[in-house]
């Protein structure tokens, strides 16, 4: 059975990149997808756009939507204080299995919880469940026509709080445009534009970044 492209990713990662170091794991995968195959990964010019805002946040508790091969979990999680910890959530079990290992390999494993299942169910379990209080910060990059409801699902669980940081990728392509409009109409967010490039690629694309204001 032949392999998956991101068994690929993983495998050229396991080959090349450093065990335990997270930015040599990130710089692999980096190295692979702009050399050899392209994939979904935020990449390196939006990862500076994220990390920055990780940074501005300082999250304790962060969640990410949309783990892909794990490369956005390994980039925000090296960042993360000690005791703080990163929630990724991942629909696709394929992804999910590559996106462990990948997270194991990268050493970060105690600082993330990687979660299968889509967001609209795990959103809701992360109080009880997972032990959540509020969000301090929140990276989407999931379906894109799941930025608005989801958006207003973590409002209506109560887990943002005064200055919550939400960060989106993909505004301009493939877009997010009723996300766009949704926070930006909104009295409860102060947004900020980041134009950008699509990873990989010299198409134009940006990322959003909406602090909620309470
Ligand atoms: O589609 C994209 N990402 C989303 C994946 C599925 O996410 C599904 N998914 C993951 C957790 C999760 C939880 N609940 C529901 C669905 C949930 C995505 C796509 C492109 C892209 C750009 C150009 C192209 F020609 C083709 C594609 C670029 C990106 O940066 C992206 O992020
Ligand atoms: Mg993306």
């Amino acid at each position: 059975m032949n392999q998956s492209k991101e068994q690929r990713i993983l495998n050229f990662v396991l080959q090349n990149a450093v065990r335990g170091d997270p930015c040599s794991v990130v710089d692999t995968i980096d190295k692979y997808c702009s050399q050899k195959e392209w994939a979904m990964n935020v990449g390196d010019e939006k990862g500076k756009i994220l990390d920055k805002t990780v940074e501005e946040a300082n999250p304790s508790v962060a969640l990410e939507l949309g783990t892909y091969c794990g490369y956005s979990a390994v980039r925000i999680s090296r960042l993360l204080k000690t005791g703080a910890r990163l929630l990724t959530v991942e629909f696709n079990p394929e992804f999910a299995a590559i996106a462990k290992q990948m997270i194991e390999f990268a050493g970060v494993q105690d600082k993330v919880k990687l979660l299968e299942g889509p967001s609209e169910e795990i959103i809701p379990q992360l109080k009880k469940k997972y032990e959540v209080d509020t969000l301090d910060f929140v990276f989407l990059d999931h379906w894109k026509d799941r930025y608005t409801p989801d958006t207003i699902l973590l409002q209506e669980c109560n887990l943002l709080r005064k200055g919550s940081i939400l960060l989106a990728d993909n505004i301009i392509f493939p877009g997010a445009p009723d996300f766009l409009n949704y926070v930006r109409k909104s009295p409860h967010f102060q947004c900020t534009n980041y134009p950008s490039h699509l990873e990989y690629m010299q198409v134009e694309d940006a990322m959003e970044k909406a602090v909620f204001l309470g």
